[in-house]
């Protein structure tokens, strides 16, 4: 089964607030890009994906990741991250009817098709399933197979909100890399320790981290 893919990115300007004392003001937008840049080219290099819509307002980031071959969709209505999620799997589902489709987060630098991959033929089973994020509070890919809505509910705590839902949590082991988003100086140190892409490791190249 091939996927479409629906990335959510905010601004940059406003993107990744958490790491302020990782990247300042003038690094941080550079940094969040980045992150960007490698989930979607793993993503797009992924066997299962078929495409990838990245659902943004930025004007930078939106011309560097259609170079990438990403399809933009305008951040519409204004909502928020489920809004625009919902929205997003509209216009894509408008083109192609029956096409599964997943959300995946945009900080996922350590991201390896091969994973991917394995996550989204397993989640290819279920009506609606979920990868929790490294830390088991967040999630960081919500699927519904073609003709399910995906019913979006991302933000603090969305582990438990997904599951509640009744969406199938997948516990694989070895798909570290799309569990590992990076909210935190933490976070990123673990990343880099997976390994990143080459666009987090130039970015993260420029900032000084502490055990690297
Ligand atoms: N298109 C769109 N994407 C969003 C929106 N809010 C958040 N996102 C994206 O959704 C994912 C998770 O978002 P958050 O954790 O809220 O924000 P973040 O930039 O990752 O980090 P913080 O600023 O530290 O909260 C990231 O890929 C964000 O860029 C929104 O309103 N619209
Ligand atoms: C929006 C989410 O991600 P983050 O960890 O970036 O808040 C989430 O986990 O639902």
């Amino acid at each position: 089964m091939q996927w479409t893919l629906v990335v959510p990115l905010k601004p940059l300007a406003r993107a990744k607030s958490r790491l302020a004392d990782t990247a300042d003001d003038g690094l941080r937008p550079d940094l969040a890009l980045a992150f960007a840049q490698d989930t979607v080219a793993a993503a797009l290099a992924c066997p299962a994906v078929g495409d990838v819509a990245v659902v943004t307002d930025d004007v930078r980031a939106g011309r560097e990741l259609a170079a990438l071959g990403a399809a933009i969709i305008a951040d519409e209505p204004g909502g928020g991250l489920n809004a625009a999620l919902a929205h997003a799997t509209r216009v894509v589902r408008s083109a192609r009817p029956a096409r599964a489709v997943a959300a995946l987060n945009a900080d996922l630098p350590a991201l390896r098709p091969i994973e991917l991959s394995r996550v989204l033929d397993t989640a290819a089973e279920f009506p609606r399933a979920f990868i929790p994020d490294a830390a088991a509070v967040g999630t960081t890919l919500l699927a519904a197979a073609p003709g399910r809505e995906l019913r979006p509910a991302f933000g603090t705590d969305s582990r438990a909100r997904h599951r509640a839902s009744g969406a199938v949590e997948l516990s694989l082991t070895s798909v570290d890399s799309v569990r590992q988003d990076v909210d935190t100086g933490d976070d990123l140190r673990s990343a880099l320790a997976l390994g990143v892409g080459p666009h987090t490791a130039a970015a993260a190249a420029r900032l000084l981290i502490p055990g690297q």
